[in-house]
């Protein structure tokens, strides 16, 4: 339970399926969150147990090695969230409750423990218990594709919106809930500025769009956060995960050394509760707040909410349970 007598004002959380992921896709959102008082809690799923190792002296930690890269990252997530100032981050469960599943296909997907393999609700039912002891107005998770079909991030995905589902049930609404999300204009601009650096270019191979994981049309973007000002947190948050990524400049590679472009500005489309107020000049909004102008041009919560059942199978050939509407 936490203690908090009086909480600040403004209480984000954040579900990720893997230490990384929250810094990849949040990171300059939470630093900017976090350097403005607001609470920003994650939750991270899994301990990442069953990723690559990109540092060849750690290369032992691995799952088919040592199987200490659950462990390794647990302190990698603690100095990235550091470099970010969240202080507030926890494992779906508690550490090591649901193990990584590995990517779509692969045999650790069917393993007992994995996340891929969780009873939806009992999982679920932990995030509830998060969301009642924070109360958050604002819930960040990813699309009901995880992104790009990894199975852990459509797991995180159905467990978020299901966790929102029994906390109101349990007397507690998170008032805005959002998926992660990028421009296709956004993207295809980061991938021209990747193919001007020429023989600059610090990978020895390029990601595609394709790569970019939960690409959508300008249109759907809801909220724009400008975390320009927080672009070295990241940074530097994105080194602290040294064991899954390659930071170079304005780029970064996976453990695939596909190079891609680098966001400080992160993207997200709005899926329940009041919706958003567009932004002044009527694009999306710069806040997963809604703001009140000083002006007393109130730019309050626009007519209508954003509603639907979150529903979605799994991509690729693993049938993992709990698919459906959540
Ligand atoms: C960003 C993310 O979700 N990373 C996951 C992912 O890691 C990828 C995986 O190892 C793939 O085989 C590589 O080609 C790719 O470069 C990696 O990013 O899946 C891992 C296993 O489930 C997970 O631990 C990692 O956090
Ligand atoms: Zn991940």
């Amino acid at each position: 339970m936490t203690d908090r007598t009086t909480p600040p004002a403004r209480r984000l959380l954040f579900v990720h399926a893997h230490p990384d992921d929250e810094t990849i896709n949040n990171g300059a959102t939470m630093a900017k969150y976090a350097a403005e008082g607001a609470l920003v809690t994650l939750v991270t799923c899994t301990l990442g147990e069953e990723g690559e190792v990109i540092p060849p002296e750690l290369a032992h930690l691995a799952a088919d090695r040592d199987d200490t890269l659950g462990e390794h990252r647990i302190g990698e997530l603690a100095a990235a969230m550091a470099e970010l100032g969240v202080t507030d981050h926890r494992f779906l469960g508690g550490p090591g409750r649901y193990r990584d599943s590995g990517m779509m296909g692969l045999a650790q997907n069917d393993v007992p423990g994995s996340f891929w393999q969780a009873d939806l609700d009992e999982a679920a039912g932990h995030l509830a218990d998060v969301i009642l002891d924070v109360r958050p107005q604002v819930l960040v998770t990813y699309d009901d594709n995880g992104g790009y079909g990894h199975p852990d991030h459509i797991q995180a995905h159905r467990v978020a919106l299901r966790g929102y589902e029994l906390a109101a049930e349990r007397g507690y609404t998170v008032e805005r809930v959002f998926e992660i999300c990028t421009p296709r204009s956004v993207v295809e601009e980061g991938f021209r500025r990747l193919a001007a650096a020429g023989k600059d270019f610090p990978f020895p191979s390029v990601a595609t769009v394709d790569d970019v994981p939960g690409v959508v049309d300008d249109a759907l973007v809801t909220a724009a956060v400008d975390g320009t000002a927080y672009a070295g947190h990241k940074t530097a948050a994105m080194r602290a995960h040294a064991t899954q990524i390659a930071v170079d400049g304005p780029f970064f590679a996976l453990s695939n050394d596909l190079g891609q472009p680098f966001f400080s500005t992160e993207y997200y489309r709005q899926v329940r509760g009041e919706a958003l107020p567009r932004g002044a000049d009527g694009g999306p909004a710069p806040d997963l707040f809604p703001a009140y102008g000083a002006s007393g041009s109130a730019s309050g919560p626009a007519s209508g909410s954003v509603s639907g059942s979150v529903s979605g199978r799994a991509s690729g050939s693993a049938s993992g349970p709990g698919g459906g509407a959540v």
